[in-house]
């Protein structure tokens, strides 16, 4: 027998086994009858048995993936470890578990074990314990059934590194239109950052495909099994890019057996805080406006001045703040209070109140504060009166000037001071004229005229929620116990800055890849911009460098576009899973353009993808291109920025659209020098397409293409149709 079929029946046999007695443990406990009464104990004891029965009827199907056999230092016996994505126990007291959940310290062996003979080691709640590991070994069971078995470790063959085989056989599925786990396949940089300490913020700078959105949802439900009493899936937010890839990674949590995370964008959660409508059409407009343009010309130039990166900008936020400290400065009313004639309460005794006594709250606390003070002392002078009448008329009285009085503080409303600061709304000369003047003239007036006609922008919400926090508590029911922010080179700085006021201890996952900065016009252009919001004990960074999606081709095709196009030393390493060689073809003639793509996704479809996509260069040739490409493919889907869900198979849509997604092949149409210009940023964008595709890409152009595509036949390059 070969040594691979006696590992077969070896788990064959295992996995009988682990059936049978997850099927006793099952039957056992449908067999205890559900409690409903009133009892605390028993109900709690009743959650335990409903919390199992749940466990055990989720891994009946695939009840693990993974086993590694470790012998600790100075214990006798070695151990087979079976590692799967819920952690099972054996019935009887002591044993060993049945199936050892993935998050568990020991498991983390099986992902940080990278090879050799050298002893390796895990840090468990009693301190670091080593060890030596003596077999690596991935299993594929579905419905009950053991697909494969594969050893990428074997010590008894001397030692070598862990091997990419079983990670190379994944990476080669065909995926379906939802991200999906990689519990079974995490690497050992990826499972560094999973498994980071949780009050730090993370900065992670990844390359395309290196498993950023992937590993940040693993770390979220790692945190929730590592940190179980100290934080709650209720009290986590991711924020994404949009409602669409919202859907698309939503299967993730589930499957590895976690829900209730919020999983938001930070335009919709912001509004919600702030209680005010955000334009919908605005993150279309602005779209429009970066990327709709002559493409030939590229994409516009950014600097301190655009709108979005004044807006998301520390200097913003500074400037808020020092208008909040002038405010507090100036609120109280320069006059003494006098609720009818002949009372008087002194400015002095109101001023004692406000800045001594109620110093400690935030400013629109404050000012309630003191006008409930000044109407309870209103009630006791009342009290005072000579006679019935002559009290009724002065209550009416102090109504009055009550009111009159309350109408002499500034409104402590974010939206009405923030129009106040673009000059929406007279100051009443709260603001000295310097103050505001910090503002860039163009900006002021754009924002201006928007905030006169009550629009709202995406990028006026850090400014407006700085406004709020400033002014009012923020609840502890509202504070997160951790935050992660994918794409998160499209955040500004002030939007994480005032983030960090809402999470407990910096727990962040910030995620991105500056590579794929298409949004730079609000977005960051260095993590220095981000990290320097918080101290260095306080924060961590993580470079990933291995690219999982693409083939190789496709990798090194895609570095050299950003070697040659955006001078950037970021390139992704690939995995060592080769395909086909990119490809290049000329349009027949311009007249054939829609002929020609016709032509690319009739060969790509015949490949049996599950999914292809045509990336175009903008919105409008993507419509354009739909009308002509859907009577061929009805179920061609044109994607334009505003579908809430992700429908996968067919696809047409402009390449900033793209951004986040995976197709199994990409056909980028126009890859050519009328539609992306010698700009760094055109550059990107064709490095966000090109890095869309996991196994094949072709790119259609008209008689150039940029300079930073390379041409050149060769052996990630093939040009021209594919022989028949
Ligand atoms: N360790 C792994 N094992 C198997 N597949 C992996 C692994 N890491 C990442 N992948 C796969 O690589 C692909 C890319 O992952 P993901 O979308 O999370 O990357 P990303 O860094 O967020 O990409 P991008 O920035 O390009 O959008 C996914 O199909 C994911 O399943």
């Amino acid at each position: 027998m070969s040594a691979f079929q006696s590992a077969y029946q070896e788990e064959q046999q295992r996995l009988q086994e682990v059936i049978v007695e997850i099927d006793r443990q099952l039957e056992r406990l449908r067999g205890i009858p559900v409690y409903t009464g009133h009892d605390f104990t028993e109900q709690v004891l009743e959650a335990g048995r409903e919390e199992k029965r749940q466990a055990l009827a989720k891994s009946l199907p695939e009840p693990y993936f993974g086993r590694l056999d470790f012998q600790e230092n100075g214990v006798g016996e070695r151990k087979r470890l079976y590692i799967g994505k819920v952690g099972l126990d054996k019935e009887e007291a002591g044993e060993y578990p049945l199936v050892i959940d993935w998050r568990a310290p020991v498991a983390s062996l099986f992902y940080s074990f990278t090879g050799g003979t050298e002893p390796a080691s895990f840090e468990a709640p009693e301190g670091i314990i080593e060890g030596l590991v003596y077999l690596k070994r991935n299993v594929v069971i579905r419905k009950q059934i053991l697909e494969r078995v594969s050893d990428t470790y074997d010590r008894e063959s001397g030692g070598p590194a862990v091997s990419d085989e079983f990670l190379v056989y994944r990476l080669g599925e065909n995926k379906d239109h939802r991200l999906r786990d990689i519990v079974s396949t995490i690497q050992a940089e990826q499972d560094q950052i999973i498994r980071a300490a949780r009050n730090t913020a993370l900065i992670i700078q990844g390359v395309a495909g290196s498993g950023k959105t992937t590993v940040a949802l693993h770390r979220l439900a790692y945190l929730l099994y590592q940190y179980k009493e100290q934080v709650s899936a209720d009290k986590m937010i991711i924020f994404a890019p949009n409602l669409m890839f919202l859907d698309y990674i939503s299967d993730v949590l589930p499957e590895l057996g976690v829900g209730d995370i919020q999983q938001r964008t930070f335009a919709d959660w912001a509004a919600e805080q702030l209680d005010i409508h955000v334009t919908s059409q605005d993150r279309l407009e602005t779209m429009a406006q970066w990327f709709e343009g002559d493409p030939r010309l590229g994409t516009p130039d950014v600097d301190g001045h655009t709108s979005g990166r004044y807006k998301g900008s520390l200097e913003l936020m500074k400037l808020i703040q020092t208008c909040v400290e002038t405010l507090e400065a100036g609120a109280l009313p320069g006059d003494d209070f006098s609720p009818w004639d002949g009372a008087v309460l002194p400015r002095e005794t109101i001023a004692e109140w406000y800045f001594k006594e109620y110093r400690p709250y935030p400013l629109a606390k404050r000012k309630e504060r003191v006008l409930t003070r000044i109407h309870r002392w209103v009630e006791m002078e009342l009290k005072k009166s000579p006679s019935a009448a002559v009290m009724k008329e002065r209550k009416k009285k102090a109504a009055q000037r009550e009111k009159s009085y309350a109408g002499k503080w500034p409104k402590f409303e974010p939206l009405a001071l923030y129009k106040m600061l673009f000059g929406a709304v007279k100051s009443s000369g709260l603001w000295p004229e310097e103050l505001t003047s910090a503002i860039p003239d163009s900006v002021k007036s754009a924002t201006r005229s928007d905030l006169k006609q009550n629009v709202v922008r995406e990028e006026d919400l850090p400014g407006l929620l700085y406004f709020h926090c400033l002014l009012n508590d923020i609840a502890s029911d509202q504070r997160f116990d951790h935050i992660v922010i994918d794409e998160a080179q499209d955040f500004s700085p002030f939007q994480v800055a005032v983030l960090d006021m809402y999470v407990r201890g910096h727990s962040f996952t910030i995620l991105g890849d500056l590579s794929q900065g298409i949004h730079a016009y609000r977005g960051v252009h260095a993590w220095e911009e981000m990290s320097s919001l918080f101290s260095e004990e306080n924060t961590a960074y993580y470079a990933l460098t291995r690219s999982y999606r693409s083939t190789m081709e496709i990798i090194e095709f895609a570095n050299r576009v950003l070697e040659n196009g955006v001078r950037s030393d970021l390139l992704a390493v690939p995995v060592f899973r080769s395909g086909d060689a990119v490809r290049l073809i000329p349009y027949s003639d311009p007249a054939m353009r829609e002929e020609d793509i016709k032509q690319a996704m009739r060969a790509l479809l015949e490949k049996e993808y599950r999914t292809v996509a045509v990336l175009t260069r903008t919105l409008q040739e993507a419509k354009a291109l739909h009308a002509a490409l859907n009577p061929e493919w009805p179920e061609l889907n044109l994607i334009d920025g505003s579908e809430q869900t992700y429908q996968g198979g067919l696809s047409i849509l402009p390449v900033y659209l793209s951004k986040g997604f995976e197709f199994d092949a990409v056909v980028m149409a126009d890859a050519d020098t009328n539609h992306y210009a010698d700009k760094a940023w055109d550059a990107k964008l064709m490095y966000v397409g090109c890095t869309r595709a996991l196994h094949e890409l072709w790119l259609l152009h008209g008689t150039h293409v940029p300079r930073y595509v390379d041409a050149e036949p060769s052996e990630i390059v093939a040009k021209g149709w594919p022989p028949a």
